[in-house]
């Protein structure tokens, strides 16, 4: 349920009594005990909180936040030996969490998930916030498509890498989504994760939580152009065949600083596969 669509539960006597625990400086933990020990549920509890917290400009108290997937690249480490097959570390950073690879993916691999996805590319659609639906999104020009999970030996040998590199269950992924950008496509700056607000974000959450994290893996090195960006820190990550830039979010939240986009693509063309990384099993 969206914290609008709680709305309409909060009586006038809940709402002032809110604002007037916040006006006087209340912390929210306290606030949320208060009302769990008059009988509240600790999910309408935090909904109705959050959105008196929304109406008056305060900052919005979130969820405590779970594990996210992470690559074991402490003490300085160069390259993960992932059963055999060398990832580079080429850049972290700490907000937003990015990780640059160089080499997770072959020249071979890339080539093939290329061909393997070709007959059954389709323009992209976004899901659309309010059904949880999905529909063509001019902000997305680009043509998509999904592999089921595990479906062939290279998809398998694929995930079960990233499983490994990420420290993340391979059922904990959604299938590998491939996206083809022709010259002047683009990917305007979003967030993957699903936004808490949104009516439709109910029915997605229900097949494995939120995602967490998020792969992007460059399947070739367009000509011009076509370099992920993330605004809030300025950062631009050229697509280059075989690299994957991976980034986390613990909250679904912007303060996770994962605002990101695939810019345009200048000259040439761009392939990429994208694998998210969810809660819990991903059904
Ligand atoms: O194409 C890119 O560089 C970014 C793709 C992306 O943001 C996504 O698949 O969610
Ligand atoms: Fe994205």
């Amino acid at each position: 349920m969206s914290a609008t669509a709680h709305a309409q539960h909060i009586t006038d006597d809940l709402r002032q009594w809110l604002r007037a625990q916040l006006a006087a400086g209340c912390r929210a933990e306290d606030v949320l005990a208060a009302m769990r020990s008059s009988g509240w549920a600790d999910a309408a509890a935090l909904q109705a909180l959050q959105q008196i917290q929304q109406e008056t400009g305060q900052p919005v108290l979130l969820p405590p936040s779970g594990p996210v997937p992470e690559p074991a690249i402490g003490d300085g480490v160069t390259v993960i030996d992932v059963a055999g097959h060398p990832v580079r570390v080429l850049l972290a950073m700490k907000l937003p969490r990015v990780v640059l690879f160089g080499g997770l993916l072959s020249d071979a691999e890339c080539d093939a998930l290329i061909e393997e996805s070709r007959p059954r590319l389709a323009r992209s659609e976004t899901v659309v916030n309010t059904t949880g639906g999905s529909e063509v999104n001019a902000a997305r020009t680009s043509d998509g498509m999904f592999f089921g999970r595990g479906e062939s030996p290279l998809i398998q040998r694929i995930e079960q890498r990233i499983a490994t590199l990420l420290n993340w269950p391979v059922a904990w992924g959604e299938g590998l989504q491939v996206l083809h950008y022709r010259p002047g496509a683009e990917y305007r700056p979003h967030h993957d994760y699903f936004d808490p607000k949104h009516s439709g974000t109910a029915a997605v959450l229900a097949r494995g939580g939120q995602r967490v994290g998020t792969l992007v893996m460059y399947l070739n090195t367009p000509e011009r152009g076509g370099a992920t960006t993330f605004p809030d820190v300025a950062l631009e990550v050229a697509a280059i065949k075989g690299n994957a830039v991976f980034f986390s979010y613990d909250r679904a939240h912007a303060s996770t600083r994962t605002l990101h986009g695939g810019g345009p693509v200048v000259a040439g063309e761009k392939w990429v596969a994208t694998k998210w990384l969810r809660e819990r099993e991903f059904t």
